[in-house]
């Protein structure tokens, strides 16, 4: 069994135990709330330069440890002055030290300051029930791992995004992936620089793949995004958008590296 479907298993297994049917009155009571929610999408255009959505991320399967973080809020904060666009905000706990309070900690954060920022609900997403969380935790985008589910399975998830008023990120790795990704009509398209079933991470995935989605479409760029070299390819093949969690966890200094990937030039 490779890494994501030992997550994946996990993940299944962990939500048959809160398992219920959702309605469709209940994501249309969510979907009227979504003016209150920042826009995802919107957030991620800039007039030139790359767009930063600075990501939360406690442990990982590959990094380890990366930071001993008591309060969400906390990171969040130091993103916040640092001039993040969006924050991507990780709740599955067994594998990346996350919880969905971490989620409601952020959002309220951020509602009670003065500039709204998106958050994405990053987690693996099996089930609408896990949108129903990330709408009422103040989420606005959860993501869609495609290599991870049946195209029968993504439907219903992101219908339900969709009536709840939630963007989704669909997130590829392979031609493939991209192509399937296509046919769903997405917003949103990341491209994860890392192989989630062995972990090694290479920007040039971005490259292959970022030119063969339509420009109409918001591309990113995620993972192993640690240098401003990095984030010019990323720039360089057209993508929109870095997501970066590790080099910002680490960093002494957040703002300093947001405003470097801030400025790199359009091409
Ligand atoms: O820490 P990095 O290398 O900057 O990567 C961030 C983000 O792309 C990564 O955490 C990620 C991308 N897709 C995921 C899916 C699940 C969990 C985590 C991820």
């Amino acid at each position: 069994m490779d890494k994501l479907e030992e997550i994946m298993a996990h993940k299944r297994e962990e939500i048959s135990n809160r398992m219920r049917p959702v309605r469709e009155s209940e994501l249309e009571r969510l979907g009227r709330l979504a003016d209150q929610r920042p826009a995802f999408a919107k957030s991620l255009k800039r007039d030139g330069g790359l767009a930063v959505i600075a990501e939360i991320k406690r442990k990982s399967p590959s990094a380890g440890e990366i930071k001993i973080l008591p309060e969400a809020a906390e990171q969040a904060r130091l993103y916040y002055n640092a001039g993040a666009d969006a924050m991507s905000i990780l709740t599955d706990e067994k594998f990346f030290g996350g919880t969905l309070r971490d989620l409601w900690e952020v959002t309220d954060f951020i509602s009670d300051a003065k500039r709204d920022i998106p958050c994405l609900r990053k987690d693996f997403m099996v089930h609408p029930l896990q949108v129903v969380e990330a709408a009422e935790a103040g989420a606005s985008c959860i993501l869609i791992i495609v290599r991870a589910l049946t195209d029968d399975e993504i439907r219903p998830i992101h219908e339900a995004a969709q009536i709840a008023g939630l963007d989704a990120l669909f997130e590829v790795h392979n031609e493939k992936e991209v192509e399937r990704t296509l046919t769903h009509d997405p917003k949103i398209i990341g491209v994860n620089n890392r192989d989630l079933a062995r972990f090694k991470t290479d920007l040039e995935f971005s490259e292959r793949l970022i030119p063969m989605i339509p420009k109409d479409i918001i591309r990113i760029s995620e993972s192993g995004i640690f240098e401003p070299e990095d984030a010019h390819r990323a720039r360089a093949c057209g993508a929109d958008a870095v997501l970066v969690g590790e080099a910002l966890m680490r960093a002494e200094n957040p703002e300093e590296l947001i405003s470097v990937f801030h400025d790199i030039d359009s091409v």
